[in-house]
């Protein structure tokens, strides 16, 4: 069932509480013999932005593509607003009630701002048009450019006219695809939050491809990380980053050292020492791997150590510590800005107390010891 919430010509067409505004259902698409996304289920609510994050390749793109009706999938459905538009049925994307943004913004270069904006506006009396036009230009903060042509405007700024085109006719989605990855970075952060705002302020719901992870770390209230065309982990930000599922996902969502470890009644010890106690984990005996962020080491120059500085890296407000490990091993630690011990310097290499390591058996992370493991 779609509504349109009361109260405000900004808000977008949203749907039934317990409804989502996007789903994806086993949705599968192959090029030839290439599965480029496989049966991937994925559920994106009103107000709600997701962030889908993968290597090069894995079908970021194509998930959109599919959501947006610009491919079609194998098998699977996509549901907008709990209406089947692919799968049983096909609804065309002009009449999915979807908006998209483009890296590259794909605005109209002949036409004017206002008139790129109300280009979707077609089914809305004339006479409203213009009001729209200038109600969502001022939500993106560009009330003021509305007779100016895309090439009179800075790279943020068009970025900011593609999504107030993407927003006029009040979608129930957003799919933004790498939206701001032409901008340079200082830029990037403020087009960033600006976006975040205007979509929290329509209550649309937004699926965001980014190839950055931070930018998925900071923009999402979920992420999704894709890869080989499977969804691997959905979760917040913080549960992906700090409870990874695999070794895959922990990699790649930031510095990640593996070091083999053991658990002995619940005490987790690897070649630093003792590394935290694992709760739920006592009458245990078994050899694990343990992730390391360098958040969590910690150093301190001991000349009687055999762990030796191997690289620094400048970073600015902190210093990124290479170390290698007496065993041939090595971890990463952050430093503040001011500490720098030059390669070759002795360290003693410990976890900052309070860390909470994810453990792996092979490439996936354990969240309760193996029935085998008990003693
Ligand atoms: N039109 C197409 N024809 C054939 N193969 C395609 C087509 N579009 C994408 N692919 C392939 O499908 C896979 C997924 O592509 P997709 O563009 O979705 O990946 P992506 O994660 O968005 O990549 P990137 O981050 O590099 O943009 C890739 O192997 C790609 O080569």
């Amino acid at each position: 069932m779609t509504s349109t919430r009361s109260g405000g010509a900004t808000q977008a067409t949203t749907v039934g509480y317990g409804t989502p505004a996007l789903e994806l259902v086993g949705a599968t698409k192959s090029y030839g013999s290439h599965p480029a996304v496989c049966g991937v289920d994925l559920a994106v609510t009103a107000g709600e932005v997701v962030t889908v994050i993968g290597p090069s390749g894995c079908g970021k793109s194509t998930l959109l593509r599919l959501a947006a009706g610009l491919e079609r999938p194998d098998s699977g459905e996509v549901r907008v607003g709990g209406r089947v538009v692919a799968g049983s049925t096909w609804v065309p994307p002009e009449r999915r009630r979807v908006g998209m943004v483009f890296q590259d913004h794909a605005l109209f270069p002949h036409l004017d701002v206002a008139r790129n904006v109300a280009f979707g506006l077609d089914t809305l009396p004339r006479a409203e048009r213009a009001g729209r036009v200038a109600e969502v230009l001022e939500l993106v903060g560009l009330g003021h450019l509305g007779h100016r042509h895309p090439h009179e405007l800075s790279g943020g700024e068009q970025q900011r006219v593609a999504l107030a085109r993407a927003l006029a006719p009040r979608p129930t989605v957003v799919l933004l695809d790498e939206p701001f990855s032409s901008l340079d970075a200082n830029l990037r952060t403020q087009v960033r939050t600006q976006t975040l705002e205007a979509l929290h302020e329509t209550g649309s719901a937004a699926l965001v491809v980014t190839h950055d992870q931070t930018e998925a770390l900071s923009l999402g209230d979920r992420l999704a990380v894709l890869k080989d065309g499977l969804l691997r982990q959905v979760g917040t930000p913080s549960e992906v980053y700090e409870s990874p599922s695999s070794r895959f996902v922990a990699a790649f969502m930031g510095e990640a050292d593996f070091l083999p470890a053991h658990v002995h009644d619940a005490l987790l010890t690897c070649e630093i020492g003792v590394v935290s106690t694992v709760p739920g984990w006592g009458r245990t005996d078994l050899d694990v791997e343990v992730m390391l962020r360098p958040h969590e080491v910690a150093l301190r120059v001991d000349r009687g150590s055999r762990h030796l500085v191997e690289r620094v890296e400048y970073h600015g407000a902190f210093v990124l510590h290479h170390v290698r490990l007496a065993s041939g091993s090595t971890v990463r630690s952050w430093q503040q800005h001011d500490v720098q011990h030059a390669p070759g310097t002795s360290v003693a290499v410990s976890v900052v107390p309070g860390s909470r390591p994810v453990l792996l058996a092979g490439d996936e992370a354990l969240s309760a010891p193996p029935a085998t493991a008990r003693r």
